[in-house]
């Protein structure tokens, strides 16, 4: 077979759309767990463009079902054919149909328009344990089987469709599943929401090597909840949306599982109703509150504090025992590195959004010469020091450059942090227990243990961290974690930067 170049029969890379238009065809839930409500919430959380055709109305909350209305079948045939005689359908997905009348007007739509991805949830009953589907449908749902390309039943609707008992395990599962895939040659989702136990896996089945093997399945823990309600309608338009986009089954569940995990773990912090309530669909869009990201970091920067009151050269500068060639080389890599660091502390000035903020990294870049050049002045003129960069020195100088050509001033800030934090927090720490043990004037470094205490240094401290949260919120995913990365490596280098004496001097 030879396939011309203008339009490849295997096309290596398939048409997707990165805003894909998906159609959800399912019955309404007023309280937005399930349904086409939840339906547009999970489109909209995966990046599509959501459209809805209503099959039925429940009056349904979290406890339970109260009503279902289906409206005259002719009327959902108006909804389906005003979208798809206008609009370019990507996907569909199919949840609650009510009756035989809609399953039939439903098929007939889709063997007309013949969308690129149908998902088919055939919902039966809801997660309250009330009716979706009246039981005389349920052969007429099965005839739609052939139409979709993913199938997505829980363990009581693969029985049913089957004609067979509920699997008791896992196993018996996949192969009911196996079995379906065969029956309806396409792919079915055999979902572990209903098994008993710890793990929640869920696995793709398709006997007709569509995929990388028949079964692939994808492991998850179970969420201690009884917040699943809408889990399914979730899940199948997820996959229609994500599904448009990858053209692969594995992949789209691959994303999708991860998402529905933390939708479940962050479902109490809704509140909604009493009984088994909605997931998060929009977790991951949640706001940082104001000072979580600094107290996330301060839980980075904990062991290093404790990595730096053990060195021998802390311990020893306390007591006064400190080797003076240590302390003199301290002092020397010290000027060198104010020198590097003002640099850094002005490029935060230049990327600042605010004028205040802007002018507090100026001011303490210029503040950070002075100690420069004091340093020489009164403290370095009558020691004997080498004026050669060290490896820490270095190294630490180069990271905080590094950060700063990254342009993001979140990041710039997430790496001049530690210097600030750290110091303040060691220098406080020393001379407490300097003023503890009586301020002895014979104290070999008294003078040194004496500029500890600066309270306009813990002020900018504080202001340095709170600039630092702020920059978090408004920052992307990548960018805070790009920060923690950058705090995390400037925190190791205050460390090794107490540690350098002991190593060259
Ligand atoms: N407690 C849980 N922890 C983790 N994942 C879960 C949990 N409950 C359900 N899931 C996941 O949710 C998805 C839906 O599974 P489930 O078997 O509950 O479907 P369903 O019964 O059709 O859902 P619905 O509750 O909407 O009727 C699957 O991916 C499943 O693994
Ligand atoms: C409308 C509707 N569709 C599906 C389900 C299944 O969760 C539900 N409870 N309500």
């Amino acid at each position: 077979m030879t396939a011309s170049l203008s339009s490849p029969v295997y096309p290596l890379v398939t048409s997707s759309r990165a805003t894909p238009r998906v159609l959800s065809i399912a019955g309404s839930d007023p309280s937005g767990g399930a349904g086409i409500q939840a339906d547009l919430k999970s489109i909209a959380a995966h990046g599509g463009y959501g459209m809805a055709a209503i099959t039925a109305l429940t009056a349904q909350n979290t406890m339970g079902v109260h009503a279902v209305h289906v409206p005259p079948v002719e009327f959902l045939r108006q909804q389906l054919d005003a979208i798809s005689s206008d609009i370019d359908i990507d996907a569909v997905k199919i949840g609650m149909l009510g009756d035989a009348a809609v399953i039939d007007e439903v098929r007939r739509w889709l063997e007309e328009v013949r969308p690129a991805v149908v998902v088919l949830d055939p919902v039966m009953v809801a997660t309250s344990g009330d009716r979706l589907l009246r039981e005389s449908a349920e052969k007429a749902l099965r005839s739609l089987l052939p139409l979709a390309d993913l199938i997505t039943p829980n363990l009581p609707e693969l029985a049913m469709l089957l004609g067979e008992p509920e699997a008791p395990d896992w196993s018996s599962a996949l192969d009911q599943g196996k079995r379906l895939a065969a029956e309806c040659g396409n792919t079915v989702l055999v979902k572990g929401g209903h098994l008993a136990g710890s793990e929640c896996p869920d696995a793709l089945v398709n006997t007709s090597g569509l995929l990388r093997r028949d079964v692939v399945e994808i492991a998850g823990p179970r969420v201690e909840t009884q917040n699943s309600h809408g889990t399914g309608c979730s899940l199948s338009s997820a996959l229609a949306t994500v599904q448009a986009r990858t053209g692969d089954w594995e992949a789209s569940l691959r994303e999708v599982k991860p998402w529905l995990l933390q939708a479940l773990m962050s479902s109490d912090a809704l509140e909604v109703g009493q009984g088994s309530g909605p997931v998060h669909h929009f977790h991951h869009q949640q706001g940082l509150k104001p000072g979580a990201f600094a107290a996330a970091l301060w839980n980075h920067a904990t062991p290093e504090l404790e990595a730096i009151y053990s060195l021998r050269f802390i311990q020893e500068l306390q007591s006064g025992s400190l080797p003076e060639p240590w302390f003199n080389y301290y002092l020397a890599q010290d000027a060198i590195y104010l020198n590097g660091y003002s640099r850094v502390l002005a490029r935060a000035g230049a990327l600042a959004p605010t004028e205040e903020e802007q002018l507090f990294w100026a001011k303490a870049s210029q503040q950070c010469l002075e100690v420069e050049s004091e340093l020489h002045r009164n403290w370095l003129g009558s020691r004997e020091t080498s004026t050669v960069t060290g490896p820490v020195t270095k190294s630490y100088v180069d990271h905080l450059l590094a950060s700063s050509a990254s342009g993001s001033y979140a990041v710039v800030l997430a790496a001049i942090l530690p210097c600030y934090w750290l110091y303040a927090e060691v220098g406080q720490q020393l001379h407490t227990a300097y003023v503890d043990a009586g301020a002895p004037a014979d104290h070999a470094y008294a003078d040194w243990l004496r500029t500890y205490s600066d309270e306009d240094f813990a002020e900018a401290t504080r202001k340095a961290i709170n600039f630092t949260d702020s920059a978090a919120v408004g920052a992307s995913d990548g960018e805070r974690d790009a920060m923690v990365e950058a705090f995390v490596q400037s925190c190791r280098y205050e460390t090794a930067f107490f540690d350098a004496p002991r190593l060259f001097a």
